[in-house]
């Protein structure tokens, strides 16, 4: 029945396709593009004297085969690497050179030959230093179709580069790659599909060029000049005989470029047996000390601190710049971004590949086509024996032969931290490493990586939204806010005394309220609340206390109603108007009976050393 229905569904998906206008007007372009081969096809069937037998037809093939060869080659190794660079670089130069580039796509072949004759003619001086032996030649036709053939594989590799994502070029740097050998092992092998398109445009312009070939090199003769001077002598039937091994070359190479080999005789990649796992080596802590002044776009980063633990978190909302704070202590911002060490050394003006890193990017980058051992052994420190520990570990020694798309957002995860870890870094830099996984493995690795920063001395800065895990995995908290440091120390000091109302909400303190600052307390929705601790000038002001400091009792101070119990499994989470305000009260299961029903009055006391008031939120300015 579902065969049925899957059927009569992509029946019904078909007959839309066939239906939509779209496909019409695609259909009406096939048509043209076709049917004059398809005619040229059957006089060709139909000929007696195709013209196969002339004198010089196979020797004009032969040159517009080397030559179109021979083209490609030249703008394969000098394109691919201008394609590069104009992929990398937004300086005015580089729209410059852009267009340039671009030029002989644009002019007419016929030009473009006038214009390589103002550089290689017989008159002029590249043309006298090599006898004129630069027309009128093989090498005049390589000149001729290097030149309109070019921007081809340029265009086609700059938009394959462009489309690599540059945090793969930032994590194979921090995994000790020097730039060359990023070219060589990540650009180059994820753009290898456009280059190898743009190779294929350039061969077919270059074996097709005709203007250019015949302004500069009109001997000898070429495919396309040999078909013109038959036409021009003997008119149209012994054309045919080059235009149709025209037509069959670039026929058989297009479908060369689209077949692929089924899948039963497609070269698997070798299994893979893990080396025999060791633990990871100790490492000596090295806390972090940093002074960064960066801009990126309109964003200013400004940041100093100097760590005294090897164990460090940074909590901030969205877009507070803790990736950018990550990227500066990396290197990857560059040099001029300030004063960074590691330990007791100041490494600001060391590069990232020799920094000795581990990186877990936020979006977990793994290297596209890589199987999971090659991303965990991609590291030029990788220790294979720690890999395998590490895989192992995180429970994907058993994923270790697939490639990215094989694998889940969670075992993605687990591969870039495994890769980032088996370097042996002396610094592990970790962007919400743990986004992506489930609440179980969350913990089970947290607790991993928190025996390894305590018992191997692994160095960590971590970059987190939640404070919990911070707690878990830092000795000292920094809270970044619009790209500065608004509190930082101890992970006692911030959660027992957040500096602003902004710091305690993304501490995630749930009762951040307003207020008036009385005579000794505040008032607070209209309800006077003690406070024991120091107080800002009266006025307007922001309070809070914890949930779980709370504490319904018949005889308690202040007067609520309740407004919404929920069982959230460690605890009942109460919402109780106080005056006009709504507080949260956590509740132990043990003390449920002292609650209200919903909608009753009942009375809460809180302790006033629980209770911190702030003056006015601060706005953080540049
Ligand atoms: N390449 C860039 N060009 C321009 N602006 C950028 C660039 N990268 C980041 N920014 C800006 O810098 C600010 C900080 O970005 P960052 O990625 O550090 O935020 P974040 O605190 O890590 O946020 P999230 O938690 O959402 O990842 C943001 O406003 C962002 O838009």
């Amino acid at each position: 029945m579902t065969l049925v229905r899957a059927v009569a569904g992509s029946n019904r998906a078909s007959g839309t396709a066939r239906r939509s206008p779209l496909a019409w007007l695609g259909a009406l372009l096939v048509i043209y593009l076709g049917v004059p081969i398809v005619a040229f096809l059957l006089r060709l069937a139909g000929s007696h004297d195709r013209g196969f037998g002339e004198s010089g037809l196979w020797a004009a093939a032969r040159t517009s085969a080397v030559a179109a060869t021979v083209s490609m080659a030249i703008v394969v190794v000098l394109g691919v690497p201008l394609a590069h660079w104009l992929a990398r670089s937004r300086t005015p130069l580089t729209r410059v050179v852009g267009v340039l580039v671009q030029l002989p796509l644009a002019l007419p072949p016929v030009m473009s030959g006038i214009v390589l004759i103002y550089l290689v003619g017989p008159y002029t001086w590249l043309g006298s230093l090599t006898g004129g032996r630069l027309t009128e030649s093989t090498a005049g036709v390589v000149i001729a179709q290097t030149f309109v053939a070019a921007p081809f594989l340029v265009i086609s590799a700059r938009s394959a580069f462009e489309s690599i994502d540059p945090a793969l070029d930032d994590l194979a740097a921090t995994l000790g790659h020097r730039p060359l050998a990023r070219f060589w092992r990540v650009d180059l092998r994820v753009a290898a599909r456009g280059i190898r398109a743009g190779a294929l445009m350039t061969w077919l312009r270059a074996l097709g060029e005709y203007g250019a070939t015949v302004l500069l090199a009109y001997h000898p003769y070429t495919l396309p000049v040999f078909t013109y001077v038959q036409f021009s002598s003997s008119g149209i039937p012994t054309t045919q005989a080059p235009t149709a091994l025209a037509l069959g070359a670039a026929a058989i190479l297009l479908l060369m470029a689209g077949f692929r080999l089924p899948a039963r005789l497609r070269r698997r990649p070798a299994v893979v047996t893990l080396p025999p796992a060791h633990h990871p080596a100790e490492s000596q802590p090295e806390p972090v000390g940093f002074t960064v002044d960066a801009r990126v776009g309109e964003f200013h980063l400004q940041a100093t601190h100097h760590a005294d633990s090897h164990r460090i978190a940074v909590l901030g909302a969205s877009g507070a710049g803790k990736s950018l704070l990550l990227r500066s202590l990396a290197g990857l911002l560059g040099p001029g971004v300030g004063t960074v060490t590691y330990g007791d050394t100041d490494v600001s003006a060391v590069p990232v590949e020799r920094r000795r890193l581990g990186y877990v990017p936020q979006n977990h980058g793994l290297f596209p086509g890589r199987t999971a051992w090659q991303q965990t052994t991609f590291g030029i420190h990788a220790d294979p024996g720690a890999a395998s520990w590490w895989l192992d570990t995180l429970g994907i020694a058993g994923l270790v032969d697939r490639r990215p798309e094989q694998l889940s957002g969670g075992q993605r995860q687990r591969v870039s931290l495994a890769a980032a870890l088996a370097g042996q870094p002396r610094l592990v830099l970790l962007d919400e490493p743990f986004s992506a996984l489930d609440t179980p493995v969350r913990q089970e690795l947290a607790a991993e990586l928190r025996r390894l920063q305590r018992e191997s001395g692994l160095s960590t800065v971590l970059v987190t939204h939640d404070p919990q895990e911070a707690a878990l995995l830092a000795d000292e908290l920094l809270v970044l806010a619009d790209g500065r440091i608004v509190q930082s120390g101890s992970v006692a000091e911030v959660f027992g005394a957040p500096a602003t109302p902004q710091v305690a909400r993304l501490l995630g303190i749930a009762n951040v309220l307003p207020a008036q600052v009385t005579d000794g307390g505040i008032d607070a929705g209209g309800v006077n609340i003690t406070v024991s601790g120091a107080l800002p000038a009266a006025g307007e002001a922001m309070w809070c206390v914890r949930p779980e400091d709370v504490r319904f009792a018949t005889d308690g101070a202040y007067p609520v109603r309740v407004h919404d119990i929920a069982d959230v499994g460690s605890h009942l989470a109460v919402d109780v108007a106080l005056g006009s305000l709504r507080l949260r009260a956590n509740v132990a299961r043990a003390s449920a009976c002292d609650i209200p029903d919903v909608g009753r009055d009942g009375r809460v006391e809180i302790d006033p050393a629980a209770v911190t008031v702030w003056c006015q939120e601060p706005a953080v300015g540049h």
